[in-house]
């Protein structure tokens, strides 16, 4: 069979089509669909931008990088020639209405070549000031009508505060149904992320210690080791707070702490999740320093290579404010959760590219071993290691070989690379999909994005009032500032990093 499912012809807009995101993701993520079957069989995919470049020209461009980005090689007889004869570029200014028209003109006339009124998406892969003007032009022009057949899919960041996204949610709402919009977070997209809800949802062992009698803290990091790069500009407006923890983290946490969903539908799973966050205490502006540190970057040296400080980066201030490291505690107010911190921390430039979800579980009540059996006793706990290394691992006490008694912790792991042969798609191949099919499970509904807003609100107001102390305050290739550090040793825990004998069953520190 040529496809999996017969999926109506679709013509995929992307607006930004000769920027960064569309190379680097969008692009390699359709064409990895079109190899795997998955695109409808009728598609064309149109990018737009203002340069004027010949659809020729655009082909050569998306195809340069595409063997690092994209998984497979041709295969099955389809190849990077055949899926690019549908991709085409053309040169508009979004903000014109004369645009519009053409793009309009363009649907009907390819409805009229297949026959059939296509499906439309719209994907805005442009800075984020555009968004409002594209919706508000879309809708004006009759372009993104209220049926099914035309989707729009927004970028992140999704506003600049919750004041600015609750504005652009009720534009949107006044131009469109919100089963039209998706929201991306493209951490949903990520297997392993979705495999969290597997775990604790298709198997029955986990629920029952899944609460505050069993677990005694949460922890999720979400380290790069990269900085800003050539994203300056936008990140310098941003800040790991907006950039990071707004979406990417809090969502991980939802998926730690949602109660089980009645079943998969769309709306049931995002509303187990704002339930979540809106269960999320709310700090007070006064006592965010005792929850939340931020950080900077200076310069200095990451494996082996000189790197300039956050503030020497292209499009940065000199004197910069902008928190590049966020580490943070929440609490989230229900029977489930009570009194359990969930630690968070994110930061660029840090010592290592690392997601992580760690479940520490309580210990064990009555320590029946001898003393010196125990020596390096460790309390149970639960990792899911996102990425790179894709991993769920189970930590506990093992009696080492020998005569003695002696125990040690040991790590349980099922690992990806070696429990499936199938490479997993990349996040935004799974997005995309889901677009194309209308599946909005993984995409950020109004309420979940505003909620999340609400969430930081207090860190930002805190923040903004308070002039930032001691910037910059960690080095690259650390693990942030000290105070990160302080923030979770108060409470008698430090911060969990994968053991250093990642993907086997071993000992663990
Ligand atoms: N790049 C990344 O890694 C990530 C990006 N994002 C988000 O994705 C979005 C796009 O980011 P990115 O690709 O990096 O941005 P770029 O700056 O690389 O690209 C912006 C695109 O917008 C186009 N554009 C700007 N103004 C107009 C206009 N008036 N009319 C038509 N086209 C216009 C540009 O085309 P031209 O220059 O030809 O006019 C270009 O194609 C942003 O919202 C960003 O926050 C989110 C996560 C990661
Ligand atoms: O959304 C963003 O995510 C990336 C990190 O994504 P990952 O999939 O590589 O973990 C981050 O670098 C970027 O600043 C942020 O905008």
């Amino acid at each position: 069979m040529d496809t999996k499912k017969k999926l109506p012809p679709t013509i995929i807009f992307i607006f930004g089509g000769s920027g960064d995101l569309t190379k680097r993701k969008l692009i390699p993520a359709l064409y990895n669909l079109y190899l795997d079957h998955f695109m409808p069989e009728k598609y064309i995919v149109v990018g737009i931008g203002r340069s004027p470049v010949s659809d020729e020209d655009y082909r050569s461009k998306l195809l340069e990088g595409m063997e690092e980005f994209s998984r497979r090689k041709d295969h099955n007889g389809k190849s990077w020639p055949a899926f690019a004869e549908n991709v085409f570029y053309q040169s508009r200014d979004l903000e014109s209405d004369e645009s519009y028209k053409g793009i309009y003109e363009y649907i009907e006339q390819q409805g009229k070549t297949w026959g059939v009124q296509p499906n439309v998406m719209f994907y805005l892969s442009v800075a984020p000031q555009l968004a409002p003007v594209i919706a508000t032009k879309l809708a004006q022009h009759k372009i993104c009508d209220d049926t099914q057949h035309t989707r729009i899919v927004f970028e992140k960041p999704f506003g600049h505060d919750l004041q600015s996204a609750k504005e652009l949610n009720k534009l949107l709402d006044s131009l469109f149904k919100e089963e039209q919009i998706y929201r991306i977070d493209h951490y949903l997209g990520k297997e392993t992320v979705q495999n969290i809800l597997a775990f604790r949802f298709a198997n029955a062992l986990f629920e029952p210690i899944w609460n505050n009698h069993y677990i005694d803290h949460i922890q999720i990091t979400a380290a790069e080791t990269i900085g800003v790069e050539d994203r300056g500009g936008y990140y310098d407006q941003s800040g790991a707070l907006r950039d990071m923890v707004q979406n990417h983290v809090l969502q991980l946490l939802c998926m730690i702490a949602m109660e089980p969903p009645t079943s998969f539908d769309s709306n049931e799973i995002r509303n187990k999740k704002v339930d979540v966050l809106s269960a999320i205490r709310r700090i007070n502006v006064e006592d965010v320093h005792e929850n939340a540190v931020r950080g900077q970057y200076a310069a200095g040296w990451q494996k082996g290579k000189e790197v300039p400080g956050y503030r020497e980066e292209k499009g940065v201030e000199p004197d910069s404010p902008v928190e590049t490291f966020v580490a943070a505690k929440f609490f989230v107010d229900n029977w489930r959760w009570k009194n359990v911190p969930f630690y968070i921390r994110t930061g660029k430039r840090l010592h290592e590219k690392t997601t992580l979800v760690t479940i520490q579980f309580k210990e064990a009540p009555h320590y029946s071993f001898p003393a010196e059996a125990a020596d390096t006793w460790r309390p149970n706990r639960l990792t899911f290691s996102i990425q790179p290394q894709m991993d769920i691992r189970i930590r506990f006490q093992a009696k080492r070989p020998g005569t003695e008694m002696v125990l040690t912790p040991v790590d349980m792991v099922f690992n990806y690379a070696e429990a499936y042969e199938e490479q997993e798609p990349e996040a935004y191949e799974t997005l995309l999909e889901d677009v194309i099919e209308g599946n909005q499970t993984l995409f950020m509904r109004a309420d979940q994005v505003e909620a999340a807003w609400e969430v930081i609100t207090p860190i930002l107001e805190a923040w903004h009032k308070r002039a930032p102390v001691d910037f910059a305050n960690y080095s690259p290739d650390s693990w942030g500032p000290e105070d990160a550090e302080a923030l979770i040793a108060r409470d008698g825990h430090f911060w969990a990093n994968l053991p250093t004998n990642t993907g086997k069953s071993g000992s663990h520190k």
